[in-house]
């Protein structure tokens, strides 16, 4: 089911460590040719392109891209009582964990008449991608959104692929869910072509270019914001959904192979992987994943990610060894199943987001714990983090230096200034003190 990467007696260097990570099967560098063309049919014929690749490739054709307000209105009227009751409890506990993503304001007084400012700027204009090839994701129009209000974005446009089973549309859910939070730009595109019009902008529907792309999606969607970064800013690239879980052999099998297939079940790319130091646990984890993925919904999806070259059950001399293998791979979802929870959180470093103990499954972050589901993907966890109220905000240097703090600094600026042989940088100063 999972192939076996057995660490066991050997003390690879990082290098080689990272080497070993089961990585390149998700690599989405597959996918940028194929997708610059998309974006560049974009770019050269705008609605009429994203009309004739939603015909191909969603295989149906909107009647128009950009959602109007009375479908919105039909959206959020008919959204079923106990779906928005579960949409506005998440959306109550997402706001309040990203409220405590805003930094404050700080101001750093450097001496008398020498103060910086720093300031969180929110970006001016965001594109926001909501998944819905596979599965459609409601809850992605929560995790973008509500971090981008509270960050205090202006203008707000979301994009979802249109849906066959619809005619076209986007799902009725995700379009309610955008009503509900008061979003009126909606599009009815997907794929690499949404993600090119965002950054570029389209002519005729009112859409205009963005400065910041999020959100999630598969490895065209992924590759896209690869594509545009350098026209518009991006979050990660949060790509094709991994989970890594680190269990030794006090933690529950059943709940450890329920997990794994609870991610694979997003897409064929998907990565599942278990980190054990003990191999009659990893045993009991192999047979019960294997019942899970013959009962499951989704199966035919969820063995080909299992036995996917991205999916493995990695078996370690020990937890130290463990975190040293999570650390090379920098999961999206990290799992602790411990005993020592706290132990080998500490020695984690890269993960997108970490969920400890047994009763802190991913599909809770994915829904309701309050945390934001979109995360870094193929290893990006990294360098990169996941979405936040901070994604959307730039901090921003204020520098306010009077008459007298200037001329105490000046003997630096020209000491330096002259260094560089950039001497109209020391005499932009001088000039001011000279002319008295
Ligand atoms: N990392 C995260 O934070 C996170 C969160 C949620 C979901 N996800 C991932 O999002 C993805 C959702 O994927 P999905 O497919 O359901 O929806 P999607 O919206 O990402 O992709 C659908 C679009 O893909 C494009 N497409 C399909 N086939 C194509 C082809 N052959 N060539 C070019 N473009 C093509 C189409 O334009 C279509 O509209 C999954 O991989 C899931 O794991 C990631
Ligand atoms: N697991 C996904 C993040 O990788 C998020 C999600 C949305 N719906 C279900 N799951
Ligand atoms: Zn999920």
């Amino acid at each position: 089911m999972l192939r076996t990467i057995d660490l066991r007696g050997t003390r690879p260097t990082q290098r080689e460590l990272l080497a070993l990570v089961p990585r390149a099967a998700t690599d989405v560098s597959a996918a940028l040719e194929v997708v610059r063309t998309l974006i560049d049919d974009v770019r050269e014929r705008g609605e009429a392109a994203l009309l004739d690749q939603a015909e191909r490739l969603d295989r149906v054709r909107p009647s128009a891209v950009r959602v109007p307000a009375e479908e919105l209105e039909e959206a959020l009227a008919g959204l079923a009582p106990d779906i928005r009751d579960a949409i506005e409890r998440t959306i109550a506990r997402v706001r309040a964990a990203s409220a405590a993503q805003v930094p404050p304001p700080e101001t750093t007084v450097l001496g008398d008449g020498a103060v910086i400012e720093q300031r969180w700027q929110p970006v001016t204009r965001v594109g926001l991608y909501v998944p819905g090839g596979k599965a459609v994701y409601p809850s992605s129009v929560v995790m973008n959104v509500v971090p981008a209000q509270v960050a205090g974005v202006r203008s707000i446009a979301l994009a979802s692929p249109p849906q066959a089973a619809f005619g076209g549309r986007v799902h009725p859910t995700v379009a309610g869910v955008a009503a509900l939070l008061g979003i009126t730009e909606v599009y009815a595109m997907g794929g690499a072509g949404a993600i090119g019009a965002f950054a570029y902008g389209v002519d005729g529907i009112g859409l205009d270019p963005v400065q910041r792309v999020t959100g999630p999606g598969n490895v065209y969607v992924a590759a896209a914001k690869r594509l545009v970064q350098g026209v518009t800013g991006i979050d990660a690239e949060a790509g094709p959904t991994d989970i890594l879980v680190i269990a030794d052999d006090s933690a529950n099998a059943d709940f450890v192979a329920a997990d794994l297939v609870s991610q694979a079940e997003h897409d064929e790319l998907a990565a599942a992987v278990l980190v054990t130091d003990s191999a009659a646990f990893a045993d009991e984890v192999l047979e019960r994943l294997a019942e899970r993925v013959a009962a499951t919904r989704h199966r035919d999806r969820v063995r080909e990610a299992v036995i996917g070259a991205q999916s493995a059950l990695v078996l370690v001399d020990d937890l130290v060894q463990a975190t040293d293998f999570a650390n090379a791979f920098g999961p999206e979802h990290l799992e602790i199943q411990v005993r020592d929870t706290d132990d080998v959180l500490s020695r984690i470093e890269n993960a997108g987001a970490i969920f400890v103990g047994a009763y802190s499954p991913v599909s809770l972050g994915d829904y309701a714990a309050g945390s934001n589901h979109v995360l870094p993907t193929g290893g990006q966890a990294r360098y990169a983090a996941g979405l936040s109220a901070a994604t959307f905000l730039r901090p921003q240097q204020v520098i306010r230096y009077d008459e007298a703090a200037l001329r105490e600094v000046a003997p630096v600026i020209a000491a330096l200034s002259n260094e560089e042989d950039l001497p109209a940088h020391g005499e932009a100063v001088t000039a001011r003190f000279d002319r008295r």
